[in-house]
């Protein structure tokens, strides 16, 4: 649905230095019908990004594919109407204060002229499908933040867009509401079909409704790939941030063991990891751990105290290549201070 091919956005200097480098070849495949996570420290590029799908920003070089037609390339009237089938949500929806919540979502329906019976039909509708009826026809002020945002996101799909960016949906929100509205953008996409992007600093938000994460880091991708895939693996940047390790008690050698247990017969549980660890010779103690359902698979990272029975400590490595042997593919055990 979405192709970034060498995507690149140089701004110049601000005050004649050297040039920013705010995107550098972004070569990127976002499959229709899929929720994408991009993510990234402040000044990573995602603002950059996002300008650049929707147009409003023209990339230095490299080519913007949305479904099919390369927005870098369009002006005037051909851009607007490409942009029309992205639909965008804001952290902030910044409703106008006079209009209800049904009148604020017709909005855009009115900028682009559609006949008032449609509108009404089709506002009706996105009413139902965010879940405001009743609320329909309440002032900003009567609105909760999570109902404001439920307005922001019908405004947004008011134009049957087939991609919905999603730019910081839920940092203005507090844990609960964050969980319905996340819930909703699941939602939409199972009913509509739709493709969302959802540009996020809240690894949380990654994890409750990301099918795939890319992680940006000075305007190149540093990870990519399905999220169950790069939250199980161990060498990547985002696993340890996608599964946060609780602190453990100092004083205690431990190994970290990322887990896939989804792809792996004989691990379903970290029991079954202590067991092996002790068919190894090793006194396991299951120091700490994060074990998370992602993608209906358990992955996760535990942190081990292995010792043998003189008490030496038992390194990852030797851990790793015993549980090779037993061919546990989706088991990693790694050294890591923690
Ligand atoms: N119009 C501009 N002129 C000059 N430099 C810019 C411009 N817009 C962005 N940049 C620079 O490009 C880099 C990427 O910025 P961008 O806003 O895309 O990052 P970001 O990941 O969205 O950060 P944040 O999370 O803080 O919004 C930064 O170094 C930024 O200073």
């Amino acid at each position: 649905m979405i192709t970034l091919d060498g995507l690149t956005k140089v701004f110049p200097a601000p005050g004649g230095g050297d040039p920013v480098v705010a995107l550098d070849g972004i070569d990127l495949h976002l499959e229709p019908g899929r929720v994408h996570g991009i993510v990234g420290r402040s000044g990573a590029g995602k603002s950059t990004l996002i300008r650049c799908l929707t147009g409003l920003e023209k990339p230095t070089s490299g080519r913007v594919e949305v479904d099919g037609t390369d927005i870098a390339a369009l002006e005037g009237d051909a851009l607007r109407a490409a942009r029309r089938n992205i639909g965008m949500v804001f952290q902030h929806a910044n409703l106008l204060d006079s209009r209800t919540a049904a009148r604020n979502i017709a909005h855009p329906l009115e900028i682009a002229g559609v006949p008032r019976a449609e509108r009404e039909r089709r506002v009706a509708e996105l009413v139902e499908l965010v879940g405001l009826s009743g609320r329909e026809h309440n002032h900003p002020a009567q609105l909760s933040g999570g109902q404001i945002q439920r307005v922001g996101i019908a405004r947004g799909l008011a134009a049957e867009p087939k991609v919905l960016l999603c730019d910081e949906p839920t940092s203005a929100l507090d844990g609960s509401t964050t969980r319905q509205i996340l819930r909703l953008i699941s939602d939409l996409r199972e009913r509509l079909g739709i493709t969302v992007v959802i540009i996020t600093h809240e690894m949380a938000v990654v994890r409750e409704v990301c099918d795939t994460v890319t992680l940006l880091k000075d305007g190149k991708i540093a990870q990519t790939g399905e999220l169950v895939d790069v939250a199980a693996d161990p060498h990547g940047p985002l696993s340890s941030e996608l599964i946060s390790l609780p602190p453990a008690p100092t004083g205690i050698d431990a190994v970290i063991v990322n887990c896939d247990y989804g792809d792996s017969t004989r691990f379903r549980t970290s029991e079954d990891l202590i067991r092996a660890a002790e068919a190894h010779g090793a006194e396991a103690t299951l120091v700490a751990g994060t074990i998370e359902t992602i993608g209906g698979r358990q992955v996760g990272r535990v942190q081990l105290a292995l010792r043998n029975a003189s008490g030496a400590a038992i390194s990852a490595e030797s851990l790793a290549s015993y549980l090779a042997e037993l061919d546990a593919a989706g088991v990693v055990a790694k050294e890591e201070t923690a």
